[in-house]
């Protein structure tokens, strides 16, 4: 779903969210869905905080696939689904959104699908995408990655995903019955536009599937994890790939939860791992109550970026 439509937000309510830091993503597609279809119903039927079963299982960025611009084209599916086409999955040739539709299903779970090389079915471009299921396996959303990840720094990482990848021209968001969730993918993270217009357009949570490397996952992950979660004052959430020293890309890892005080309630190290957190609303509150910075704009003197979609 887009902004451009959207509603008011539902009653943000306490719910428990599993990351999954997925590990073992290999160049064998079959392996790396079914890997990730056992990891999440064992993240489904597990202890979760308190011992609680998620409401939300999150995958990381590119998890079918490994990461790189020269996979993407040979990796990418069809979903059949597009911000201006109805998802008929009956119709649908991925084996990828195939798998996630049903293991929702099966867990009676949220599921932010991570995300999958896509190739639309109307221009043949390709793109980043993260899908989401609902408990019944009825896909919700769809996220194409805005900003594509073009940095060099040298000696140290070069990575230029717009070789084969097209950007996403839409901002997402889905609703479930405890909380509006605002989505990106990983370089999304760079551009606080983003993450702020879903916290101004009633977002409470906002998730983003990343991979960082070993260059800028040390400086940037946390900090701009934790700038996006303070500025607006909600929940903000990145899960990440397992570190894989023997792929041709090593994810930083350190998939977290960061509450709308800026505080790390959940971390990762960098091995596969589900991570759990109690989201609570009561921290929501009483960050905006104690720190009125949402009622204290000066939209008389700068623009509001949310305006206008
Ligand atoms: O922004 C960064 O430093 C890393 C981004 C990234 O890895 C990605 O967009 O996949």
């Amino acid at each position: 779903m887009t902004f451009s439509s959207s509603s008011a937000p539902p009653t943000f309510k306490p719910f428990n969210l599993a990351l999954i830091q997925l590990g073992q993503i290999g160049p064998n597609k079959a392996d790396n869905l079914k890997h990730a279809r056992d990891i999440i119903l064992k993240a489904a039927a597990g202890q979760g905080v308190a011992g609680t079963k998620p409401d939300l299982i999150v995958l990381p960025e590119c998890f079918n696939s490994p990461y790189g611009h020269v996979h993407f084209p040979v990796y990418a599916e069809t979903i059949g689904y597009t911000p201006d086409h109805q998802f008929d999955v009956t119709k649908c040739e991925s084996e990828s959104v195939k798998m996630l539709s049903s293991v929702a299903q099966e867990a009676g779970v949220w599921l932010l699908g991570g995300s999958i090389p896509e190739r639309d079915i109307t221009d043949d471009k390709i793109y980043n995408t993260c899908t989401v299921y609902s408990p019944k396996g009825d896909l919700v959303a769809t996220h194409r990655k805005i900003h594509l990840f073009d940095i060099d720094i040298p000696g140290k990482i070069t990575f230029k995903e717009s070789e084969t990848l097209t950007g996403g021209t839409t901002m997402n968001y889905f609703d479930t019955e405890f909380a509006r969730i605002g989505l990106g993918i990983c370089y999304d993270v760079r551009f606080p536009e983003l993450a702020m217009t879903a916290a101004r357009k009633g977002c409470q949570v906002v998730i983003y599937p990343g991979a960082f490397n070993m260059t800028t996952g040390p400086l940037h992950w946390e900090l701009l994890q934790r700038a996006r979660a303070v500025d607006n004052q909600i929940y903000f959430s990145m899960c990440s790939p397992a570190r894989d020293t023997t792929a041709g890309y090593h994810a930083w890892g350190h998939s977290m939860v960061v509450d709308p005080m800026a505080v790390v309630i959940a971390e990762a190290g960098h091995e596969e791992e589900i991570v759990y957190a109690r989201i609570d609303p009561a921290t929501f509150h009483s960050a905006r109550a104690g720190i009125p910075v949402t009622t204290q704009r000066r939209f008389d003197v700068y623009p509001d970026v949310s305006k206008g979609l």
